[in-house]
Order: C-alpha cells, then structure tokens, then sequence
C-alpha cells in the first residue's frame, strides 16, 4: 500500500512588488506538475541541484505550504481540507527532520526538554515519569546516554544534535518522516553513522521516508526508489539499481556522469560537468525544462512539453528521445 501519494501537484510563489506589496509582478513555479507514489516501509531519494522545488515539494507532504494544485494523499485519503481533530493526527503521524540541527533545537532547553516537549502537546494525560520514561527510550533508541538528557544542544557535536532532532521527530511514533538534507551540514564519517541509523529505524519502525538531497551518492544510500527533480518538474522516477544500471534521461545521466570515483584522485571531470546554469523558475523554457542544458534537445524538445509515462515496468520518464 502507498503511504504517500502525489498528483499534478503545482506551487508557485507570487512575487509581490510596490511599497506595499500591493501587486503581483510575476510567479516562481517551484513545483509544476509532480506525481509520485511511496510505498509504505520505503524510502523515496528526491534529488536534484539547488532551486529545483524539492524542499517545497517536501513541505506541502508536511502541510506547511498548501499547493497551488493537485492532490497529495495520505493512506489513500487528501491531507488538503483537514478538521482540526484529523488535523492533530496527521500531525502525530507526520515528522520532519531539516538540515541545520544547529537551527533547529531551542538553545535554552535541556535535551530531555526538546525531546519531549512533542509529547507534553500530542499526549497531555501522559504523567511526568511516563514522559521521561519514553524520552529515555527514545534517546537510546538513536545512540544518546541518560545523562545527555540535562544537557543543552551546544554541549553536543553536529552528528550527536541531529540525533536529537531525530529522536524528537521518532518520540509520536510518525509512520512516515519527510528527512530535507539531513546530513548535508555534517563531516563525511558522521554523515555515514547517520544514514545507517535512519536505516535501522525503519527496518525497525516499518517507517517511509521521503529524503531529499542533492547528493547522488547519499540518496544510493538510503532509497529505494529515486525521483530526479529538475526545475520544478520530474524527469525520472524508478528503482535505485535501475537508475544507476540504466537511466533513461539524458539529465539523469549527466548527473550520474559527474559523480566523482572514489580513490581516484585529480580526476579531470569538467566535461562530465552539467554545462550552463539553471533556468530561472519565473520564466522556465518552453518544451523540456532541460532542453537549454540539454546535448540531445531537438526542435521538439525546445516547442513541447514531454509527457510524463511509463517507458518501462516502473521507470517514468520525461523524455521526447527515450
Ligand atoms: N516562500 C517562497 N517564496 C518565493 N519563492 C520561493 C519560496 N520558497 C522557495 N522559493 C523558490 O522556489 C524554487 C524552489 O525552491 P526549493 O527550496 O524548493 O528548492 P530546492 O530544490 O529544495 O533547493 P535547495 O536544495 O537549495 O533547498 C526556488 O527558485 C526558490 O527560490
């Protein structure tokens, strides 16, 4: 069963000017038309360069933006037009770990606070030692020690703060948890301890995850299925080995191109670079959002828009050539 479900879905930010912001100059269309699915106990990778509309997309999945269109489902039910009481569930269901676990925990509160704090809000009837007994749990579950739990956030390293926020986002119990580039801030060593954590969690937890990051070598990490975003739109979606044994787009391939070999060292890859800057979403191309970074674009791909469809069992793509 899909955990998540994702239709045509749309945003785009008005850019307001005049002394007031009193009228509307133009639109950002950071979002323009996604559809995806995630099965339950799975990870979706959305990847794709900066500005490319995934953490929007992420953030309308948490209700914290509400789409211009198009539907987002949740256990086959739309999260759009909540009561306040479905409201409260989808709440304790759904978690959210960002990047900055500097940004992100109040400096004035001992952990054990952070952490539980969510539950003090989700469920008043629990006593005092029943809030600490669960925090506790909570703490060990993702590698923190009881005495952690009097400190302050600034006593602790960058890998040791995101499991707070992690233990934090696990304390109601989500089934399903939006990770944005949670371990872009942090040293390469740390980054790896991290990832095998979220791993253990969900095999643990039976949890779904949508994680999002610009790095292609973390979302092979951590997905499943992976969705290559590229201004505002989907270019490929399918399963991990897929894409890397065979991926159709020639922007995902690009991607791939231009991941750096491990152990080889001055590796020239400039012509492995995706050449030219991305299009501004206020005013993307006509046809393939791809089509001015693009080595194969033909007239086609430059006039219309390609369809989202399946072009195997699984694997979408955007692609007039494929
Ligand atoms: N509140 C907003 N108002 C106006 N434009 C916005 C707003 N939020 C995002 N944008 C724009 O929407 C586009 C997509 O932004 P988004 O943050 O979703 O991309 P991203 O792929 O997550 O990038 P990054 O990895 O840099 O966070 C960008 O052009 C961004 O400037």
């Amino acid at each position: 069963m899909n955990i998540v479900e994702v239709k045509d879905l749309r945003m785009c930010f008005p850019i307001l000017k005049g002394v007031l912001f009193h009228s509307v100059a133009g639109y950002v269309k950071a979002v323009d038309g996604v559809s995806f699915s995630i099965p339950e106990g799975e990870t979706l990778g959305l990847v794709g360069e900066s500005g490319s509309g995934k953490s929007t997309v992420g953030n309308m999945l948490l209700r914290l933006l509400k789409p211009t269109s198009g539907e987002i489902l949740y256990r086959g039910r739309s999260i759009l037009g909540l009561s306040p009481q479905e409201e409260r569930e989808f709440r304790s269901r759904v978690q959210m770990v960002f990047q900055n676990p500097f940004a992100s925990l109040n400096p004035r509160m001992i952990v054990g606070d952070i952490i539980g704090r969510v539950l003090r809000v989700q469920r008043p009837e629990l006593k005092r030692d029943e809030v600490r007994d669960l925090v506790l749990n909570g703490m060990q579950e993702v590698g923190l020690k009881v005495e952690h739990m009097t400190r302050y956030p600034h006593e602790f390293s960058g890998g040791q703060r995101q499991r707070i926020a992690i233990a934090r986002a696990l304390i109601s119990s989500p089934e399903f948890v939006v990770l944005d580039e949670p371990t872009s801030a942090l040293d390469v060593s740390v980054q790896a301890q991290i990832l095998n954590l979220f791993k253990d969690i969900q095999k643990k937890r039976h949890l779904s995850y949508l994680f999002i990051s610009h790095n292609l070598s973390v979302i092979r990490h951590i997905s499943h299925r992976i969705a290559v975003m590229y201004l505002g739109s989907l270019m490929e979606f399918c399963d991990r080995q897929e894409l890397f044994r065979n991926p159709l787009h020639p922007y995902t391939q690009a991607l791939l191109r231009s991941i750096p070999k491990p152990y080889v060292t001055g590796e020239d890859i400039s012509d492995k670079i995706i050449k030219g800057d991305i299009p501004s979403p206020i005013d993307p191309p006509a046809g393939c959002r791809f089509n001015t970074r693009c080595p194969q674009a033909t007239d086609e791909c430059r006039s219309v828009r390609p369809q989202w469809r399946e072009a195997r069992d699984g694997h979408w793509v955007a692609c007039h050539q494929v």
